[in-house]
């Protein structure tokens, strides 16, 4: 792996092809162990999951289903606002056992805004799923049930992850200079 130049920014190499390969393989492992017999709901949150949600859900060898969806958040006009609204979601997770899929998780931010909702259509579980988690980074608190990589509180693309929406099809994940 060589370094590369995402816009104007250097980036090094840092997980191979190879490396989130097996780790993937591993996750996917996992969850065909904990949810044998159930019909999980795999639920991906688009843009930065697609490439991590389409190599992980192969690996997936019980009964599932997934579904793709987008997040949109508002700044309320009294600032406060966190609201986040998902697009695409049109399953009733009434009973269902939903595992969120993400790229990353960094401040926590989006998952705690987000994850409420969910609760409140009272899925019969609900787990993240996250290929790497900056543990550093940390502004809101969750719980991560899967975790691929903790990684440094350092800017990464690749492997669905973009730097201003540059970035999301290198096949290995770079950490930035
Ligand atoms: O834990 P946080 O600090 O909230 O950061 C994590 C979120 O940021 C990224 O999405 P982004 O909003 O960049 O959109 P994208 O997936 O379309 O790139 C990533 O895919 C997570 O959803
Ligand atoms: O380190 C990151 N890289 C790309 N997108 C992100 N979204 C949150 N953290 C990151």
């Amino acid at each position: 792996m060589e370094k590369v130049r995402v816009k104007d920014k250097e980036f090094g190499p840092y997980l191979t092809e190879a490396v989130i390969a097996a780790k993937v393989k591993e996750l996917a492992d996992a969850l065909n162990r904990d949810y044998a017999g159930k019909k999980p709901l795999f639920i991906a949150i688009l843009n930065g999951s697609f490439m991590f949600a389409s190599d992980l859900f192969k690996q997936i060898n019980i009964d599932a289903e997934i579904s793709f969806i987008k997040l949109a958040s508002y700044k309320g006009m009294k600032s406060s606002g966190n609201v986040i609204t998902a697009i695409g979601l049109e399953q009733d997770l009434y009973a269902r056992d939903v595992i969120i899929v993400e790229d990353i998780v960094d401040t926590g931010k989006t998952l705690h805004h987000f994850l409420p909702q969910l609760q409140h259509q009272q899925p019969a579980s609900l787990r993240i799923a996250a290929l790497l988690h900056k543990p550093e980074a940390t502004q809101f608190p969750l719980q991560i049930d899967y975790v691929g990589f903790a990684i440094p509180n350092k800017f990464v693309v690749g492997y669905g992850l973009d730097y201003d929406g540059l970035g999301r099809n290198l096949k290995e994940i770079y950490q930035l200079a």
